[in-house]
């Protein structure tokens, strides 16, 4: 791995920011080229809330640019404390879209629900004020609701402004799996459906996920990754070519430098 710049040195961050950020370098991972903007910190807690205000503020710009803003965002655990420090930036939520990256076909109240993660922390305060826009609807398979979910996905979440990706220890990213049936979809950079329903060995529920081709809508690609373990997978996927992991096509077609959020 070759850092190629340290913009600690061309631009130190001010403030209270430069107490938090443990170090932010530009890393083109080798072999290929895969360059990764790195925010690097020590508490997860200071990440939680440097990823809150990051993701604020390209929100705020493009409410300014296009009167509206759309934000895709990961589930799971490790999102929970930056959820709920984006919850309470200011801005003007009237006017933001929420869509969750992908979601296990649960009802909305069940523990393992993305959608109810979402409602638990980021729809608080004036944060309720969003849309939010679930991936989940009350039939008994994904595949039955695809194609509305498709639709109203299509006409009301994209192109997207900012997109938050989480990872598993996997290598999965949103509900694209290792073991993903339609890569052809799923892992496409461009050109193909906005949304998928997967069935996966690796997840005891079915799944309806965003693919590719919808998150590289955006013009901000986060990875938010926490752990030694997910860093070792993220950096192993990203220096080998031939890797089939999906976090790979993630650094290998992202059409954006993604920003690299790690804690330990
Ligand atoms: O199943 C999922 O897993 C990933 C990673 O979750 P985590 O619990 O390891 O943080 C998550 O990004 C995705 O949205 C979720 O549905």
């Amino acid at each position: 791995m070759k850092t190629l710049s340290d913009p600690l040195k061309a631009a130190p961050p001010s403030g209270a920011q430069a107490q938090r950020i443990h170090a932010e370098r530009f890393t083109v991972l080798t072999p290929d080229p895969l360059p990764l903007r790195e925010h690097l910190f020590d508490d997860r807690a200071d990440l939680a809330v440097a990823l809150a205000e990051a993701v604020a503020a390209d929100l705020r710009a493009a409410i300014a640019r296009r009167g509206h803003a759309r934000l895709a965002v990961s589930g799971g655990t490790t999102p929970r404390a930056f959820l709920i420090e984006l919850s309470k930036q200011t801005l003007d939520w009237a006017h933001v879209t929420v869509v969750p990256v992908d979601d296990r076909w649960v009802a909305p109240d069940h523990p393992r629900s993305n959608e109810r993660l979402l409602r638990e922390t980021l729809f608080q305060g004036d944060a309720t004020q969003a849309q939010l826009l679930p991936l989940r609807r009350p039939t008994e398979t994904p595949e039955s609701a695809l194609l509305p979910v498709l639709t109203q996905v299509a006409n009301e979440a994209l192109p997207l402004d900012v997109v938050v990706l989480g990872m598993g220890e996997d290598g999965h990213v949103a509900s694209l799996f290792p073991d993903l049936q339609r890569r052809d979809i799923g892992l496409q950079p461009t050109g193909r459906a906005p949304v998928l329903a997967v069935r996966s060995a690796s997840a005891p529920e079915p799944r309806i996920t965003l693919t590719l081709s919808a998150i590289f809508t955006a013009p901000s690609l986060y990875l938010h990754i926490e752990g030694a373990k997910k860093r070792g997978v993220l950096d192993g996927a990203a220096c080998d070519p031939r890797s089939k992991l999906p976090i790979r096509s993630v650094l290998s077609g992202a059409p954006v430098v993604p920003m690299l959020f790690w804690s330990p």
